[in-house]
């Protein structure tokens, strides 16, 4: 069974049954067949079942992002917002979908040649808790354009948002075993990966899942995209405008209770404006409001479940062991839910392993840097290299900042953000491989190479 647990309250939720190993064989014999039918859909079948998905998302956001905050905690109105996002996701490859999926001409020296775009098949999707539906559509929306069917392993705490998930394709009329859930615990994936009708997987989640993952699917030769953990830095330089640098870092640290993977955890500020943005900031995160994630006053939830917050105490109390200073917040409230306040940690040795660490809550470090060098340093002096949001008018800095810091994504006088349009992913630890646009669909295609007569 999985066991889950309201975060909020430390309530039992109603227990899901974990599937056997029929109801897993019968999932991928439906898995294999259906693809057998929608690989050869047409892209008219393709693009208006999106838009059916599109309209049911948005038609029952308010349904869909209870189940969500029940299960991991997270803001009602965040959960809210996030199942529009999938709406935008589906709307997005509706619409560009086919253009995506063009071939194109390519020179050769005799005859001429094209490239077209296939599907590859049944794609096992490993996805985490912290936007339990965001993550998983922005794999399983370019898989339905493509031709692909999908798989989704899904997070202990969320298998309710994975039951509403399939349930949700099918109801927009998806065929039977387009999108299954496949209701197993993490020690049972290896066996699906090995599985010859499983062609490819995409990770979502921590360094140690994803180097599980990608060992099983190496021996098996197949395909694997990989989106791993980050401590993003958040840089301010002297020509930013301060007042508003400030206040997104604090919607960039405390978003989702400091539980995405592009949180900004590291701010990174030049030493003639770190007393300016520390004294707006410390203020700012002080007023950030945790509580009842139903309430629509609360900037945050609980974290997803009490291992969690036990996981960001340990790195506080080492971080402090270190020599850091927590200078405020970083504490568990007074509730029977997994609370904890926004904190903020200064003087944290850039030389220790802790802060090199991805701190998945909401507490920030704070660093004071001489100069552009010793901020790009700073900035790539850990393991990861997903995203950045850096803060400064002067164009040849951001000019050097685009070109040399190690990440994925840099976002200029904006915290990052995802968006259905433009590709996701990292460097180093961080991963490998892109999602969204019509870079995610590719990963999963076959680029067939066409030769044809002059
Ligand atoms: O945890 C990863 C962040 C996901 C997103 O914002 O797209």
């Amino acid at each position: 069974m999985f066991e889950r647990v309201n975060p909020a309250t430390g309530e039992k939720l109603d227990a899901i049954a974990e599937m056997d190993d029929a109801a897993v064989e019968a999932t991928l014999a439906r898995a294999q067949s259906t693809f057998r039918e929608w690989r050869v859909s047409s892209l008219d079948t393709r693009t208006a079942l999106l838009g059916r998905l599109a309209d049911a998302f948005e038609a029952d956001k308010r349904r869909l992002a209870e189940i969500a905050t029940r299960e991991m905690g997270k803001t009602l109105k965040s959960s809210i917002a996030e199942v529009e996002k999938c709406a935008a996701a589906f709307r997005h490859y509706a619409e560009h979908g086919p253009s995506f999926l063009e071939g194109e001409d390519v020179a050769v020296s005799k005859g001429s040649a094209r490239t077209r775009w296939l599907p590859l098949g049944p794609v096992l999707a490993v996805m985490p808790w912290n936007f339990p539906y965001w993550q998983v559509v922005r794999f399983m929306a370019p898989a339905i354009m493509a031709g692909n069917v999908g798989l989704l392993k899904h997070a202990s705490i969320t298998q309710g948002v994975a039951a509403a998930l399939e349930e949700m394709v099918k109801k927009a009329g998806g065929p039977d075993g387009l999108f299954q859930n496949l209701a197993i615990k993490s020690d049972a994936v290896e066996k699906v990966i090995a599985d010859k009708r499983v062609v490819a997987v995409t990770l979502t989640g921590s360094e140690g899942a994803g180097a599980k993952v990608a060992e099983t699917a190496g021996k098996h030769l197949k395909k694997v995209v990989l989106e791993l953990g980050g401590s993003d830095p958040f840089i301010v330089m002297p020509s930013a405008d301060i007042d508003k640098a400030a206040e997104q870092a604090v919607t960039a640290r405390i978003q989702n209770t400091g539980q995405s993977c592009i949180c900004g955890k590291r701010m990174i500020v030049h030493a003639d404006v770190y007393d300016a943005f520390a004294a707006k900031f410390f203020e700012a995160m002080k007023a950030v409001k945790a509580g009842d994630p139903m309430d629509e006053e609360s900037d945050m939830g609980p974290l997803s479940s009490f291992d969690q917050r036990d996981t960001v105490l340990d790195q506080l109390g080492r971080m402090k062991k270190a020599g850091a200073t927590l200078e405020f917040g970083g504490e568990k409230l007074d509730s029977p839910g997994a609370y904890m306040s926004a904190g903020v940690l200064t003087g944290v040795p850039r030389n220790a392993d802790v802060a090199r660490e991805e701190v998945f809550g909401p507490v920030a470090m704070l660093f004071r840097v001489t100069d552009i060098d010793d901020a790009i340093a700073l900035a790539n002096d850990i393991p990861y290299g997903l995203g950045s949001s850096v803060w400064t008018n002067d164009s040849g800095e951001q000019d050097r900042f685009e070109r040399d810091i190690a990440a994925g994504m840099t976002a200029v006088n904006q915290m990052l953000a995802s968006a259905p349009e433009a590709p996701f992913g990292g460097v180093k630890l961080s991963g490998y491989g892109r999602e969204l646009g019509p870079w995610g669909m590719y990963e999963f295609m076959n680029m067939k190479t066409v030769m044809l007569p002059g």
